[in-house]
């Protein structure tokens, strides 16, 4: 019988041939880490714990599938196999789960084995997983558990390592300069070309600053001000001086946003990710199917069926008893098709990838295995202040340079764990290298979306009143917008006070998020006198801090108004936004609104117009709300409730 040691070492060994970077991790750890990457590896733990916590709490449980059987398994792109799972009994159909293809999953046998993978497809009766190898154990039942972050944090601890233990390298450069033990270099001799006509002077600022970068430097966007724009601007010029570029982002929209506009750059790129997580406008553009519609790809396809029809053939009953080997010979034959095919496989990915001037990802989507040895001149990083810091550095670890864009004065990344968040995880990097070395961030300061009345409270607070509307927004209001029929105000900047009117908080049991019924209906009354206005209500847009007060408001807006959480609502931007502060207690308490980014950002959604509700008696002793109100009164926006109320 196995011995559990026996066990273990099998279970390191599955492993271990399941993701090449995985053995990094089975080597012991001679790496001198520097202490900020302690603490990184620190708090990636804590972060890890509460999300299994969260996992093994939740109603996640319900998402696992168990028992399947593994019906078929077959050679497919870039060496990896994909395992068909189907319910025990045939035909049936799968039990509810939560997997969508390119869920990242965790194939677990009898034996509690675990491999990585990722879905495929999903069917009613059956869902495929793509995993490095091939599955042993193949007669028993599986199950699939989700597995959102494991892969990433996997790339993360990797990189980290791989910078950590770089020596008289460009990479043991790049990473002196990062944790502040060299001093960034810039070539102020450098030929970057003449400004263009599309772009603001302190847009061409930046593009120039980041050509002259030699190993970091940052685009500082605030909101509106053309800074996905500005990127592509870069990129383009980048690819220009024959430099290869990974452009990436944290999010898959953020990607999909700035190859688009690399694109428009009329650059070649290409879209590594999951087709399934790509918006439908650059499915042609993704890695996946320009292998699949390459000219060896057809040969690949042969080679595969071959092989397929060889392993029936070799399992198939015959009433003759085969000749002795003949089993063998047909599978080895198999395997050898299966290679040929991978090696096919491997050259078009090679070609595709070689001939790209720039590939799109998103930071932790990078796959060691599939750029192998590929390093590239410059890695440009967009919204880089809503990703944790070692995620940045998986595309640094392989460039020669950084280029960071974002708002360190927006919201910063979200962090499970509450303790590692507090002690430092929240911080991006942008941020961290803003405060240690400013002079290599240039600030975006003309914006193209609100009201200059909307945009002045923002800019004075964070950034130093540097911001300007450009001529095109400066002093629209909701007047074109209007009818004639009713009334309502046009001026861009409302603040209505609830104070004194017995708007009380209360506090949601199940999820201990805050709500205000009372300030929910007012809001309800001012986005229907808008829309009686005559302002469509896609045009309007609630949001509020507190998700319990996104789901009443919910239930309360005309049709077609939308409402949601701040942080849901970062990026995007509304003709008219009202914002529902909720908190109105008599102790001042006001928990979540202490975080003033989270604020900059609501107050910065809407271009025309912007109406805050909230009670000046529980914000006002706070300095930053304060000034908020002070600013109301400033341009002549102070209104209470009394006003209104029926
Ligand atoms: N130089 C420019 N001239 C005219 N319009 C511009 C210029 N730069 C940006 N814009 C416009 O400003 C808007 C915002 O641009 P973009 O999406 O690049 O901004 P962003 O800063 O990335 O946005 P966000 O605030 O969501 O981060 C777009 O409509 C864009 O066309």
């Amino acid at each position: 019988m196995e011995v559990a040691e026996d066990r273990a070492k099998r279970a390191a060994k599955t492993l271990r041939e399941t993701l090449p970077e995985v053995d990094a991790f089975f080597e012991p750890d001679q790496i001198e880490w520097p202490s900020l990457f302690q603490d990184f590896r620190r708090w990636m733990a804590l972060e890890a714990k509460e999300e299994s916590q969260r996992l093994a709490d939740g109603k996640q449980k319900e998402g696992l599938l168990r028992g399947l059987k593994l019906h078929e398994q077959w050679s497919a792109l870039a060496g990896r196999v994909i395992c068909q799972f189907r319910p025990k009994t045939q035909g049936a159909s799968l039990p509810p789960h939560r997997f969508r293809s390119g869920s990242p999953v965790i194939v677990q046998d009898v034996e509690q084995n675990q491999v990585r993978g990722l879905v495929a497809s999903v069917r009613d009766g059956s869902i495929e997983v793509v995993t490095q190898d091939f599955l042993e154990n193949d007669d028993d039942p599986f199950n699939l558990i989700p597995s959102d972050d494991e892969v990433t944090r996997r790339r993360m601890e990797f990189a980290l390592k791989r910078a950590a233990s770089a020596t008289g390298n460009r990479l043991a450069e790049l990473r002196d300069v990062l944790l502040g033990e060299a001093a960034p270099r810039f070539d102020a001799s450098a030929s970057t070309g003449d400004a263009p006509r599309s772009l603001n002077p302190s847009q061409w600022d930046a593009v120039d600053n980041a050509l002259r970068a030699e190993d970091v430097a940052i685009i500082h966007g605030p909101p509106g001000t053309g800074k996905t724009v500005t990127l592509a601007h870069l990129i383009r010029r980048l690819v220009d001086r024959g430099e290869k570029v990974l452009a990436c982002a944290p999010s898959n929209l953020a990607v999909d946003n700035l190859m688009l506009r690399v694109m428009a750059q009329g650059v070649n790129a290409v879209r590594l990710g999951h087709p399934a997580r790509v918006s439908a406008q650059l499915h042609d553009a993704t890695l996946d199917y320009l292998a699949r519609s390459h000219a060896d790809a057809k040969l690949a396809d042969k080679l595969i069926r071959d092989a397929q029809a060889k392993l029936r053939s070799a399992g198939r009953y015959t009433r003759a008893k085969p000749a002795p080997g003949e089993r063998a010979a047909l599978r080895d034959e198999a395997r050898q098709l299966f290679d040929d095919a991978q090696r096919i496989q491997r050259q078009t990915l090679d070609q595709i990838l070689t001939g790209a001037q720039v590939l799109c990802v998103t930071l932790t989507g990078i796959d060691d295995d599939l750029l192998a040895g590929r390093n590239f001149d410059t890695a440009v990083i967009d919204e880089a202040c809503q990703a944790v810091e070692p995620a940045c550095w998986i595309p640094l670890s392989r460039s020669s340079r950084v280029i960071l864009a974002g708002d360190h004065c927006q919201l910063p990344p979200t962090i499970l764990s509450q303790e590692a968040a507090s002690a430092g995880y929240a911080e991006s990097m942008q941020q961290r290298l803003v405060k240690k070395r400013p002079e290599i961030a240039r600030l975006l300061k003309r914006q193209y979306r609100m009201h200059s009345s909307i945009m002045d409270f923002s800019s004075l607070e964070f950034y130093d009143g540097q911001l300007e509307a450009d001529d095109s927004v400066a002093s629209h209001d909701l007047q074109p917008l209007l009818n004639d029929a009713v009334y309502v105000d046009p001026k861009p900047w409302q603040f209505y006070d609830t104070a004194g009117a017995d708007f009380m908080e209360e506090e949601d049991d199940a999820t201990s998020s805050r709500y205000n019924d009372a300030e929910a209906r007012f809001v309800a009354k001012k986005a229907t006198q808008l829309i009686e206005a005559g302002i469509l209500p896609a045009a309007i847009s609630v949001i509020s801090p507190y998700a319990a007060q996104v789901q009443r408001l919910r239930n309360l807006l005309p049709e077609g108004v939308e409402a949601d959480t701040v942080d849901g609502f970062q990026g995007r931007e509304n003709e008219a936004v009202i914002i529902s502060l909720v908190r109105s207690n008599t102790s001042g308490e006001i928990g979540f609104l202490l975080d003033t980014r989270r604020m900059n950002v609501a107050l910065t959604r809407p271009r025309r117009k912007l109406i805050v509700v909230g009670d000046s008696s529980t914000i006002g002793g706070n300095s930053f709300y304060g000034r908020l109100l002070q600013y109301a009164e400033a341009v002549d926006g102070c209104h209470s409730v009394w006003e209104e109320l029926d």
